[in-house]
């Protein structure tokens, strides 16, 4: 829901993507494509792009991989959201697929070299808390031409981490993941994620981000989230997986 901070934002009426209310998939999870060539391929050096709030890291996933994720993505069963979103609840218009998924979860943070990444000296100040993985609610979201994600705020959710050794850590998401599989490069036109760091829509102030093809963006969310939205696809399709750094609480 919106912060007591936020009530007096003009435009729009600031709303949240909860994820508390949408039912947790419980069914059998997709059996995702392999981390080949083997990850990282590039050093990963999760770049600030607003100091303490955005990171970036291109080329997490080269592009090849992007291209076999795609292929693969679009064969699950993506279900259109409504355009009418509950009370409290930005409008998202895309193709999402939703799974509970804790060992892909562990896969994308430890075979990947985003865990050594995250806990590496010059971020590890970042994140809140000490990260131990990432949510197991592994969302995937397709855009075509007309598709957006209004303007909103991600919430802070409490979920459970199982790590390494099998234990069932008890846990709190604190930045949003959102990594790019498309971009204009791939016919994908529009998109952007836009980012309102003055809990307003306006264009002078707004800091837009395009997708690259493989790039990860990392953004912090709960009490210090910024306003931000998937600005619409005009051409092409844009696809992103969707999770979350969790910190032990
Ligand atoms: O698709 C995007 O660019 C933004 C997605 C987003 O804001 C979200 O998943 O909460
Ligand atoms: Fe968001």
């Amino acid at each position: 829901m919106a912060k007591d901070k936020r009530s007096k934002a003009p435009v729009p009426p600031p709303s949240s993507a909860t994820t508390t209310t949408t039912p947790t998939n419980k069914a059998t999870p997709p059996s995702w494509p392999p981390f080949k060539p083997s990850l990282p391929v590039v050093e990963l050096t999760l770049d600030p792009l607003v100091p303490d709030m955005v990171v970036v890291q291109r080329s997490f996933f080269p592009r090849s991989l992007c291209r076999d994720y795609v292929a693969f993505l679009r064969e699950l069963p993506l279900a259109t959201t409504p355009g009418k979103p509950k009370r409290g609840e930005a409008v998202r218009v895309n193709d999402r697929f939703q799974i509970d998924d804790g060992l892909f979860a562990h896969r994308l943070w430890t075979e990947t070299g985003l865990k050594e990444a995250i806990l590496s000296k010059h971020v590890a100040h970042l994140w809140g808390g000490e990260v131990v993985g990432l949510n197991p609610n592994i969302r995937i979201y397709r855009y075509r031409a007309g598709q957006f994600f209004d303007a909103h705020y991600d919430d802070s959710n409490n979920v459970t981490v199982k790590t390494e050794t099998g234990v069932q850590l008890s846990a709190r998401t604190t930045w949003t993941l959102l990594l790019y599989l498309t971009s204009s490069a791939d016919g994908c036109i529009g998109g952007e994620t836009v980012f309102h760091p003055f809990d307003r829509r306006s264009a002078k102030e707004e800091i837009a981000v395009s997708p690259e093809t493989g790039m990860l963006l990392l953004h912090k969310h709960g009490h210090d989230c910024m306003l931000h939205e998937g600005r619409e696809v005009t051409a092409g399709e844009k696809w992103v997986i969707r999770t979350d750094l969790c910190i032990k609480r």
